[in-house]
């Protein structure tokens, strides 16, 4: 018994001092108000003599003016186009964009050099030359990891930056080079175009009129541009369908590809470049799909497409055609001479052969028939030998200065959309994609429900002893909960989402800051309904406070506890390059959040190098505050079961992990701190990993 007496008065005196440890820090009279503010953010120390929080509250704050200087302010017009040609800067005449110039585009010596890991030089692409023309249709061609994709991501300037990459080569615009950093202003259809999966196709295509047009056209001429796109495309008939993902059911196959060309064709672009647009296309598709791309070739456009394994109809719309393999140029010319060509060099075809199909086994290193090895060395080398030795016009114009002067292509100027459109545009976009998810909205109330009624079946909180135990472990565990949920929602989405949005940043849609807040903005409803859901039910079953005022302040601080979540979820989606690698970081975060949650270590064993982490600790400020909000003022039995040292008042309980020296408005101070840095955070994620690409030095020979 005396032992135990001892042991309990123990406990009591190690509470009583971290009772009192409670208090060391807090003469906050001495800390100025703005201090004062950084103190309840956790970014204020004062008897840390190295301000380390406060070093990165300055840090975090210079970097977010560098990067909104950077983005903000105009940027220098590189060189003035010397030709026709040019840049991004629409004309409108009549409601309509006027068509651009016809654009003749050139190239020679393109080639694309990969370090290897051993230290080895990887030609990926080897001196390819070519011309595509206005009013023609070049189709590319080749066996697969040829470097055809390669190849026309070149063309457009869109080779991905990478230091083990190495692109020479030059381009010409109606005859004149351009510099090896011009983004061509062409439409580029990649393979897979990602589409916001629950907007409509007129609703996608005014999304983009609104901002690539922007003032320039009234309400009425936008709907008459839309209209007219989806008819020049064939898309009338989807047009109030959702477009849809691999888990939304939406527009077919063929009509995703004719929207990722409507959505390029707003601006009337000269060039057309597709990578492979009718993989994935039924044979009737992909001839009605390039049948669109003749008319538009025919109405003045260059169109180039990478095709794979076309039919002989698809094949026959081509006017010219370019074969690579292993990188190297096969044949450059028209289309309709490639077979005799072929046979000219000792290669025919048989008479039911198709010709895609046979010149595809003549530029492949695979034995065609009886070939021997030697033979079949032989004829990929002669092949290679004609096609760039055959003479060829590039168009070249006589230049006084031997063609060595280039110009560059800039994109003048932002987006054409005022920044208050932007914001409006991009907040109804963000907060359809919210609404209208309806399996995600379904799953999300049931998860929310069952959570409540599964808390409220355990737990029957009473006012004994015990029942302190019990408030802190479920207000624990609602503050995990929520946090867990709110993060992982957000970091499963956003990089999908931040693929996009990179990409209409790239191409001067709208800046990042409007985006991010109309984002932010159209999730708050949301998170306050599922947590008025959650916590609705969880209260009253649980048998939480029913002082007044108690459940309002419960909500409010679940929604902040949410907002602060989702924006840390924000900051790992932003900084990760993809959906995999956030759900890596995920777990750490977490469980560095839920052991700093403040009663899992205590402040004074925490290693003192990680002692800012509970100061910015998301479920820490969410756990605090829900504690803090409950307790007060509470009394307890101070008879019947308990567990550790009798406490009659709520701030006694408090007192046992160093909770309630913070108000709740402290606590909301510091949950509205965290949302805004992690929004800054990820504000300057997004802005500093945007997509760069690799520029293009001139021939390769000139710089050996
Ligand atoms: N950034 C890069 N890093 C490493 N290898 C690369 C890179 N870009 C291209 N390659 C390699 O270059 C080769 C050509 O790739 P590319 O995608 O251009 O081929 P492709 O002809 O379009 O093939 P497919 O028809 O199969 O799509 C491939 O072997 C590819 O792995």
């Amino acid at each position: 018994q005396r032992a135990a007496v001892n042991l309990s008065q123990k406990i009591q005196n190690r509470f009583a001092k971290s009772a009192g440890r409670g208090n060391i820090v807090e003469d906050k009279s001495s800390i100025g108000k703005t201090s004062r503010w950084f103190h309840v953010a956790g970014l204020w120390e004062p008897e840390i003599p190295v301000n380390s929080p406060n070093l990165i509250a300055t840090v975090v704050l210079a970097a977010m003016i560098l990067a909104a200087l950077v983005v903000y302010l105009p940027q220098p017009t590189k060189k003035d186009l010397r030709v026709g040609v040019r840049d991004d800067e629409l004309k409108i005449e009549g409601g309509n964009v006027v068509d651009t110039e016809p654009i003749d585009l050139a190239f020679e010596g393109l080639t694309l050099e990969l370090e290897t890991k051993s230290g080895e030089v990887r030609t990926i692409l080897d001196g390819v030359r070519g011309r595509a023309q206005p009013g023609r249709m070049l189709a590319v061609m080749g066996p697969s990891g040829a470097g055809k994709s390669t190849l026309i991501h070149a063309l457009v300037g869109r080779v991905k930056d990478n230091t083990k990459l190495s692109l020479y080569g030059r381009r010409y615009i109606n005859g004149e080079p351009v510099s090896g950093d011009s983004l061509l202003p062409a439409a580029f259809i990649e393979q897979d175009v990602n589409f916001f999966p629950h907007m409509t196709v007129r609703e996608t295509l005014h999304f983009r009129v609104e901002l690539k047009l922007g003032s320039l056209l009234s309400k009425h001429a936008r709907d008459k541009m839309v209209d007219g796109l989806m008819d020049q495309l064939g898309l009338t008939k989807a047009a109030d369908t959702v477009v849809g993902d691999a888990k939304v059911r939406g527009i077919s196959g063929g009509e995703r590809k004719r929207l990722s060309i409507a959505v390029e064709m707003i601006s009337s672009p000269s060039v057309i470049v597709l990578d492979e647009p009718t993989s994935g296309l039924d044979s009737t598709a992909a001839t009605s799909l390039v049948q669109t791309l003749r008319d538009l070739a025919d109405s003045g456009k260059t169109v180039i497409a990478v095709i794979h394994q076309p039919s002989q109809h698809v094949f026959a719309k081509f006017d010219d055609l370019l074969l690579v393999s292993e990188g190297k140029l096969m044949y450059y010319g028209e289309l309709h001479g490639v077979r005799s060509y072929m046979e000219s060099y000792g290669h025919p075809a048989t008479a039911e052969m198709g010709t895609a199909e046979h010149i595809l086994d003549c530029i492949s290193r695979l034995p065609i028939e009886e070939e021997t090895k030697d033979e079949m060395n032989s004829r990929m080398e002669r092949l290679i030998y004609k096609a760039n030795s055959n003479p060829l016009d590039l168009g070249k114009m006589a230049t006084d200065d031997n063609g060595t002067t280039e110009f560059t292509m800039v994109s003048r100027g932002g987006p054409k959309a005022g920044i208050i459109t932007q914001f409006r545009t991009l907040f109804k976009r963000s907060f359809r994609e919210v609404i209208r998810g309806k399996t995600t909205l379904i799953l999300k109330t049931v998860q929310q429900i069952s959570l409540g009624v599964i808390y409220g079946g355990i737990y029957s909180l009473g006012t004994n002893q015990a029942s302190i135990q019990d408030r802190f472990g479920l207000l624990s565990l609602i503050a995990i909960g929520s946090a867990n949920m709110a993060v992982a929602s957000t970091i499963r989405s956003f990089p999908r989402e931040k693929a996009i949005v990179s990409n209409e940043i790239a191409s001067k849609m709208y800046r990042t800051l409007p985006y991010f807040i109309g984002k932010a903005l159209s999730e708050l409803p949301l998170v306050a309904v599922f947590n008025g859901i959650f916590g609705t039910i969880v209260y009253h079953l649980t048998g939480l406070s029913r002082m007044k005022g108690k459940f309002r302040r419960f909500l409010g601080l679940l929604t902040t506890h949410g907002l602060a979540s989702e924006a840390v979820g924000l900051v790992i989606g932003a900084v990760s390059p993809s959906s995999d690698v956030a759900l890596a970081i995920f777990p750490a975060v977490l469980v560095l959040n839920i052991i700093f949650d403040g009663k899992n270590i205590s402040e004074e064993n925490t290693p003192r190098l990680l002692r800012w982490i509970p100061k910015i600790g998301l479920i820490r400020w969410g756990f605090e505050g829900l504690c803090v909000n409950e307790f007060d003022q509470l009394t307890f039995d101070t008879k019947g079961p308990r567990r550790g040292p009798v406490a009659k008042f709520g701030s006694e309980a408090l007192d046992r992990f160093g909770l309630g020296t913070n108000t709740l408005g402290d606590i909301v101070k510091a949950q509205l701190s965290i949302t805004v840095v992690s929004w800054a955070l990820s504000y300057i994620g997004l802005t500093l990993t945007g997509q760069k690409y690799l520029k293009m030095q001139s021939f390769k020979s000139d710089s050996d």
